[in-house]
């Protein structure tokens, strides 16, 4: 049997405001508008400490509420990297945020549950 990979999953949320400046004159897009968002973060490991935890999902819950606390109720484009703030963009700027502290950092899905839209960034 091939060695079990275990991966655990938190989630937060926040809401943002964001344009996208690089759309044509007259886009909806181009305007200011926001979004409810979510974000999943996932950690693997084959191993599990004494607890029998892969990690602490409080300490990880505490890590991405942080981040999200950050965009809450704030303009994306304002942050550093999420200049163009796409879904995509806003994958990678979770990930850069948290990889530092949780190298085992191994999915991070961003969505908007309203309108049915997610991106998974696989690290
Ligand atoms: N690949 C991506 N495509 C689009 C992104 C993105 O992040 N990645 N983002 C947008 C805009 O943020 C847009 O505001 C998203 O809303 P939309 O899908 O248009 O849904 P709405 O409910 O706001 O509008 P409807 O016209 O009612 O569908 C676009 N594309
Ligand atoms: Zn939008």
């Amino acid at each position: 049997m091939t060695k079990p990979v275990f991966e655990i999953t938190k989630a937060a949320t926040f809401d943002a405001a964001h344009h996208f400046p690089n759309e044509p004159e007259g886009s909806p897009y181009r305007r200011i508008h926001g979004h409810s968002f979510q974000v999943e973060v996932s950690i693997r490991s084959d191993r599990l400490d004494a607890n029998g935890w892969v990690a602490d999902l409080n300490a990880l819950d505490a890590a991405l509420k942080a981040a999200a606390g950050e965009l809450d109720h704030g303009m994306l484009n304002e942050h550093a990297g999420l200049e163009v703030p796409s879904l995509e963009h806003l994958c990678l700027w979770f990930a850069r945020r948290l990889t530092p502290a949780w190298p085992g950092l191994s999915r991070v899905v961003v969505s908007r549950p309203t309108i049915h839209e997610r991106c998974a960034l696989e690290l």
